[in-house]
């Protein structure tokens, strides 16, 4: 059974990954499309034209934990740099309303779309066991505690991250492969928050300084250009003051059709 609750949170997470504004109406006009089988259309053209998905179950039966939500183990500059990012994502008008802000954070689940694969769907043991690989780690604190914001006007967006004891590299400090992940990730997202569905075609690295393991850094990405099917986006690695440059990156981002994802 699905419960509709839970769907509504995934498919509003995967709306605001997909840069899609929506309010409370238009929303659920997109669950109205849910079929008499519990299956949902989602609500973005070039996934509702893939005949395929619209058919698919819903991969979900309970309520999802959003990992970008702050949790006991991040420290103090985390929370600091969490409330001061969150608290620009909502504001209050004069007359007591409320609004979105420049900011919106994005929600973070550990499982994706449960039949995305070369054509051939997953055997069911590797269908039920798939997780993302930055929530993967039980153990909170442990990998990757991160969460992302992203500014529509600016084009522009930020990830807080915490590096846990598990990711170490050189003694003591966070492995070179961990960065490149959470720049791939924050990068990936915000293309994907810019041009829908795409995929890492390069990725450029420049380490300049170590991070220390259980230290938080922030991860800022801006759009330097859009070509065609082309996003390129630059990422600086900084320490929480952004007076300490760790590591920059550039990457090349080729927008997909889901097709692409699915064989097709
Ligand atoms: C919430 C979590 C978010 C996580 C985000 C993480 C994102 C990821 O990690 S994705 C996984 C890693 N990436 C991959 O596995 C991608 C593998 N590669 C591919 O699937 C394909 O090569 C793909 C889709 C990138 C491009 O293929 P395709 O769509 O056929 O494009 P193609 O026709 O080859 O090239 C199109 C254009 O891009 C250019 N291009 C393609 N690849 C590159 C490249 N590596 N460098 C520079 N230019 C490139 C081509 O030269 C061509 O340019 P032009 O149009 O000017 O001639």
């Amino acid at each position: 059974m699905i419960r509709t609750g839970g769907v509504q949170q995934i498919a509003r997470g995967l709306c605001q990954i997909m840069g899609r504004e929506i309010s409370k109406g238009n929303f659920n006009t997109n669950i109205s499309q849910m079929t008499p089988r519990g299956t949902l259309q989602l609500p973005w053209s070039s996934i509702n034209s893939v005949r395929t998905m619209a058919v698919l179950p819903w991969p979900f039966s309970f309520q999802p934990r959003d990992f970008s939500l702050p949790n006991s183990s991040w420290g103090s500059d985390m929370r600091r740099l969490y409330e001061h990012y969150n608290s620009q994502c909502e504001v209050e008008t004069d007359d007591g309303e409320k609004k979105w802000g420049v900011w919106r954070r994005l929600p973070s689940y550990n499982r994706s779309l449960k039949y995305a694969t070369g054509g051939v769907y997953l055997s069911k043991i590797i269908q039920s066991k798939a997780r993302l690989f930055t929530r993967n780690i039980r153990e909170q604190g442990a990998g990757f505690e991160y969460v992302v914001f992203v500014n529509k006007q600016e084009q522009k967006c930020v990830c807080v991250f915490q590096a846990g004891h598990l990711l170490e590299g050189p003694p003591g400090h966070v492995h070179g492969g961990a960065i490149a992940t959470m720049i791939d990730t924050v990068t990936g997202t915000h293309a994907t928050y810019l041009s829908g569905p795409v995929m890492t075609a390069n990725l450029n690295i420049n380490y300049r300084s170590p991070i220390s393991l259980g230290s938080t850094v922030l991860l800022t990405c801006s759009l330097d250009k859009k070509e065609g099917r082309k996003t390129f986006v630059s990422c600086q690695v900084t320490n929480t003051d952004s007076s300490k440059l760790h590591t920059e990156a550039t990457g090349l981002f080729l927008s997909i059709t889901m097709g692409h994802l699915l064989g097709g």
